[in-house]
Order: C-alpha cells, then structure tokens, then sequence
C-alpha cells in the first residue's frame, strides 16, 4: 500500500471495495440480510432469538462464534426457516446479488442445499427454479445500479444425509439454467465425501464440476479423499493441507519461508487445486487460531492455487472486501497479492475459459493497474 496518507483500516476497506473481486464460496442460506430474517420470520411464524435486525446481526455472530464447525452450523435453523417458499427464496437470492455486486464483486459462485428447503411443500426442481429466478432478478437489478456482476450457484447435498445422487440428478437437470457446479457440506467428521461416490462418479460422467468441502473440521484423510476417488475440481477451505506441510528456519533466496510438503500437499500445490479459503470462517470454527496466524498466509508464499471467501457472511459479519482487508491489515498483504488471489479465483471458478478470459482482461486486470 504505497502512498502518502496513511492507510487505516478503513481506507484499505474502502479501496478493496472499489476493486472488483470474486467470490467462490459463499452460501446462500449463511448470508441474509437481519431485516429480511425478522420480516420473513414475523409473516411465517418462526421464533428467532431476537426480532431487532441489529441485535439479530450481533446474535448470528457471536452465536456462530462457538469453536466447532457443528455448533456453528446450528445458528443456520434460523435463516433456513425463512427460506422455506418460492417468494422467500427468490427474494434471499436477489438480495444476495445486491449485496455481493455492492461489495465490489463482478462474479460469484453461491450455494445452497435444495434438500434443506421443502418443508413448505416445494419440490427440489422448485427450489432451485425459484433461486435461479432471484439469481437473474439480481443481476438485472445490480446492472441497473451500475454495479454489473454474473454469478453462478452450486447445488450442495448435505454429506450427512443420503441423498447426494438424487442432488446430482437435479443440479445436471438446472446446468444450462444457472447451476454451474456441485457442492457437499455439513459436519465433516464421520462423513466423508467418498460415501457420496456415486454422486460424483455421475457428475463426472456427465463433465460436470465439482467442489467438495474438506480439510475444515477434519485433516488430510478428508481432502484425499475429496480428490482422489472423488475427483474434486477445488477444496472448500481445504486449510489443514498446513497439515502437510513443515516449515523450517529461515527463508529461501526469494525471501519465501523454507518448507518441506509431503505428498498430498506437493499434490494440491503442484496441480495448481484451487482451495476456497475462509479465514474469518474458521477462526469462528476453531480451524485457525487468528485472521494474522491463518495458514492462507504460508499456503500463499509457498505457491498454493489459494483464493480469498466469506464463506457466510451474516455469521461473520463479513465480506468479500473485508476478509481481504482483515489480510491485508493483520496479515501483511498487499494489493498484489489480493490482485493475484482473485485472479487464481477466476481461474478457478466454473465459468466457461472464454468467459474468463474476458473478465480478467476487460475488467480485472485494468482495475489493479
Ligand atoms: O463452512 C462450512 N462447512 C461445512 N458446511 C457448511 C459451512 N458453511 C455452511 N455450511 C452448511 O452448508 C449448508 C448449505 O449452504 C448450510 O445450511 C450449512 O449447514
Ligand atoms: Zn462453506
């Protein structure tokens, strides 16, 4: 950050904002707005903690909080309550476009569970028609305000249930309809992405791509597994590769920190896998001790394909720009390395190669000239 004034927390938030970025992990049920919350839940019956939009806020955060990837996916019973019929969806939908176009990002992957909005009575086809419909409405809406941003969803199963063939099916229904990749999340301890073979073998069959989350609450077995019988195309989080990974004394002659990679993460590093890293995320989760201390820092140095995500940002009352500007205050980076992140984010993300190419050279690139 080369310049005379003084930069402050809050002008390298205001200058990350105005860079366009994007966004590749993010979920649609982990980032209402509190006001829709409480306005949707007070028409439908269901009893939040609080029905003040701020205190609701501050409730999802420090709820989510907790230390441990289960007790934070708890605070979800409250926005997935309110997602529960077309109206609601489409409009959490076009409110997340709003919201990511207005943090500055030109494209955005966001994913959702299907299977966790039928209790309304909508079919799985429903649920994703009423999202892809939100999705458009937001994206005509942002061009309007002159803020232009293209996103794609991601069609998730959740990996302790034992629908993830049925989920396939249905994303591979919606591909040409604005589902451009598949998703499993949930606890990750004692499910691993391997007991969704079948899902993946069927995807793959049909060249459809897939991200698998794996290396948050569970270590390296977990990403191997992701990649290897699973055939993932990028890591959601995908942290505990540090796991593999010993760093010695001193640097190289680059100034780069030495380290010794076993296998695995010679594998990831090396094949260029793209990880969907989240680091306020997992400070809340207990998978990094501090935005400062997170391994996105070393994984960054060492070569990783590393990209830059909120994850949800209602339970971490965060963004896209802010996760980057927490980086760049508390982490020492600057803006190369957030130029370089999000270009790997493109690289990475499941837009077609033209499309791409486009964005990076029309709109990235010149940005961060
Ligand atoms: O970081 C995460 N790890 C694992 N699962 C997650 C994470 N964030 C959200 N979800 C889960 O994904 C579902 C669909 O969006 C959410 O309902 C939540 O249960
Ligand atoms: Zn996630």
């Amino acid at each position: 950050m080369s310049e005379t004034t003084p930069t402050t927390p809050q002008t390298t938030l205001e200058r990350v904002r105005a860079l366009p970025k994007v966004s590749l992990h993010d979920h649609l049920d982990g980032g209402l707005r509190p006001a829709t919350i409480v306005e949707i839940a007070s028409a439908n019956g269901h009893r939040l903690p609080t029905s003040d939009p701020e205190e609701l806020r501050a409730w999802f955060r420090d709820a989510a909080d907790s230390g441990t990837l289960v007790r934070y996916l708890e605070t979800f019973d409250h926005t997935i309550a309110v997602m529960q019929d077309a109206e609601s969806l489409a409009r959490v939908a076009t409110e997340a476009v709003l919201d990511l176009a207005a943090d500055g990002v030109v494209y955005g992957e966001l994913r959702y569970a299907p299977e966790q909005h039928l209790q309304g009575g909508l079919s799985l086809d429903e649920v994703v028609e009423a999202v892809e419909e939100g999705m458009r409405r937001g994206e005509q809406q942002a061009a309007a305000a002159g803020t232009p941003i293209r996103v794609g969803t991601l069609v998730t199963a959740m990996r302790h249930a034992d629908r993830g063939l049925e989920i396939a099916e249905l994303a591979l229904r919606h591909r040409d309809a604005g589902v451009v990749g598949f998703d499993i999340a949930g606890a990750e301890i004692g499910f691993a992405p391997s007991d969704h073979l079948a899902a993946f073998d069927r995807l793959h069959a049909e060249n459809f791509p897939v991200t698998i989350h794996a290396g948050e609450a569970f270590g390296l077995p977990s990403i191997a597994d992701a990649l290897h019988p699973c055939g993932a195309e990028r890591i959601g989080h995908g942290v505990r590769i540090v796991e593999d990974v010993s760093v010695h004394e001193g640097h190289d002659e680059h100034g780069l920190p030495n380290a010794t990679l076993g296998r695995l993460a010679t594998w990831v590093r090396d094949r260029g896998i793209v990880l969907e890293l989240c680091p306020s995320s997992n400070v809340q989760t207990g998978a990094a001790t501090s935005v400062a201390e997170h391994p996105i820092t070393l994984l960054k140095d060492l070569g990783f394909s590393i990209s830059v995500n909120t994850d949800n940002r209602l339970m971490s009352g965060t963004s896209l720009s802010r996760e980057f500007a927490l980086l760049v205050e508390e982490a020492g980076w600057n803006l190369a390395d957030v130029e370089r992140a999000t270009i790997t984010a493109l690289s990475g993300s499941f837009l077609p190669f033209p499309d791409r190419v486009a964005l990076a050279s029309a709109v990235i690139r010149p940005a961060f000239a």
